[in-house]
């Protein structure tokens, strides 16, 4: 029986997935806080790991790094609230499996859990092997049917791209790829590795930002035998694996300043030496790079090196975030629900036109990945027909009405903020109706809003700070969805 450890603060929540994973034949441990399940962690190993983000002793990020020092091989499952997605992205990149938004629903946490537990050991070790390619280059067996895996859009931006990515891909040329989390960098990288003379090679991703300081040398290099503690076998590094093919190298720029050095070594005479090696071993690779800060400022900070940059900077290549290529959205979500249409066997049409509104205001971001997500979600929850305002998450919905904290500059150099968005989907008694009823609804609506945003859409504590129970704070929450279908 597999074991999976839950840590969520909130016991009701522990208590049902608790239930509904015991009944799918899984072994639940039941965690309240950060502290405890670490303790067990150190002792214990379990098949996956699923956790809030945000517990009150301990973040889950810190729960997450020290799981991934102790169990590296194990699938950690992030449980988050739709204000923390942008968090939750960026943690993707210490080395989390997936994550999942609240409300939880049990069939779509089943899912994931399933897919982590059958995930190439690779997609979740430190160096984070692309998760649609296995480690030796070969594509893990495809969705039955034609569904083309990436799409580039109609944006003239995207035709852009899509024309420097034909340009590049038969040269040898190293590229670099600007944009944010969760864009399509990976996926452009593919795109050139397909369209180049290595299709048949391997194309292999490592994720730089997941990687542990001491062990980036050895993920990267190989290491022999003895050549520290721990070392207790000789190994091939993924560089080696990728001879012949290409090799993507994602958030460059958190590689630790020595491997960089070696680096720009495999970059200058296409030659490695293994940690603890003493012979050279020949290589021939082309390395596309991508970061989400401009990789000059890097090198003038002091944090990158200034001769690996030229090396690289051969072609670089500038992807906007989604919510600039307002055009796409659709073209995307419609492109992730045919995905999603096929692997779960459903025939669900569209969009309704609310939901379509809703995705056009919305800032995306966590760009193409929370796009999917969100529309895997609403797909599992519609049974046929066209997804309803319903299906997507509340935080979504009345994301203008929450007043999300908007990215810094700084957080995200690339973001240039997009044209105004359509007019974003609200209660329609807020904007119509100028009744004593309405009013009341408006200001009961503001006060659940502001109790949802003060726990972090802990549905029990802002139930508590509202001083009504849980099941009354679904009823209002549903309630002022279906105001929207009036
Ligand atoms: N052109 C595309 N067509 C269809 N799906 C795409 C496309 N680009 C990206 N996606 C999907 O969006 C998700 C994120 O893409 P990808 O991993 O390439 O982003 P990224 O910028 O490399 O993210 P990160 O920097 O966080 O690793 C993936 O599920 C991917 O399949």
């Amino acid at each position: 029986m597999q074991k999976i450890l839950v840590i969520d603060d909130d016991r009701d929540m522990c208590m049902l997935l608790n239930r509904f994973l015991t009944r799918q034949q899984f072994e639940v441990i039941e965690m309240y806080n950060g502290k405890k399940a670490l303790e067990w962690l150190s002792v214990n190993k379990p098949d996956l790991v699923l956790c809030d983000f945000r517990l009150e002793d301990i973040d889950g990020k810190q729960i997450l790094t020290r799981t991934r020092e102790l169990h590296p091989q194990v699938p950690f499952i992030i449980i988050t609230g739709y204000s923390d997605v942008k968090l939750a992205v960026e943690v993707l990149k210490l080395g989390a499996y997936d994550y999942v938004t609240k409300p939880v629903f049990p069939d779509e946490i089943l899912i994931t859990i399933r897919k982590a537990l059958v995930a190439p050991v690779s997609s979740i070790a430190p160096v984070a092997v692309s998760s649609e390619k296995t480690v030796n280059g070969n594509r893990k067996p495809a969705v039955s049917g034609p569904i083309e895996k990436y799409i580039w859009g109609n944006t003239p931006e995207m035709k852009n791209i899509l024309k420097q990515i034909e340009l590049v891909s038969p040269t040898n040329y190293s590229v670099i790829i600007y944009g944010e989390s969760g864009s399509g960098k990976e996926a452009i990288a593919s795109k050139i590795h397909e369209l180049s003379k290595r299709r048949e090679k391997p194309f292999i991703a490592i994720d730089c930002g997941a990687m542990s300081k001491d062990l980036a040398g050895s993920e990267l290099f190989g290491h022999e035998k003895g050549s520290f503690t721990g070392a207790l076998n000789q190994k091939t590094g993924s560089l080696e694996l990728a001879d012949g093919g290409t090799v993507f190298l994602d958030e460059i720029a958190n590689l630790p300043y020595d491997v960089q050095v070696s680096l720009l070594r495999v970059v200058q005479e296409r030659k490695i030496r293994r940690v603890g090696g003493n012979k050279d071993i020949e290589l021939d690779l082309r390395i596309i790079v991508a970061s989400n800060e401009k990789l000059w400022d890097a090198a003038r900070n002091g944090k990158f090196r200034e001769d690996l940059y030229h090396r690289f900077n051969e072609f670089s290549i500038n992807l906007p975030p989604l919510r600039e290529r307002h055009e796409d959205i659709l073209l995307y979500a419609r492109h992730f629900l045919a995905i999603t249409n096929q692997e779960l066997g459903k025939d669900i049409r569209d969009f309704s036109r609310e939901v379509q509104q809703v995705f056009l205001a919305y800032p995306w971001y966590g760009n193409l990945r929370e796009l999917r997500n969100v529309v895997k979600r609403a797909a599992l929850l519609t049974d046929a027909g066209q997804v309803e305002i319903q299906a997507l998450p509340f935080e979504i919905i009345y994301h203008d009405k929450l007043n999300y904290e908007k990215p810094s500059t700084s957080d995200l150099p690339n973001y240039v903020p997009a044209p105004e968005p359509a007019p974003p989907v609200t209660p329609k008694s807020v904007v119509n109706e100028q009744s004593l009823k309405s009013a009341s609804i408006d200001a009961e609506y503001e006060m659940i809003v502001k109790a949802l945003r003060q726990s972090n859409f802990n549905k029990t504590k802002a139930a508590k700070l509202l001083n009504i129970d849980r099941k009354t704070l679904y009823n209002k929450m549903k309630q002022y969805q279906q105001f929207n279908n009036l």
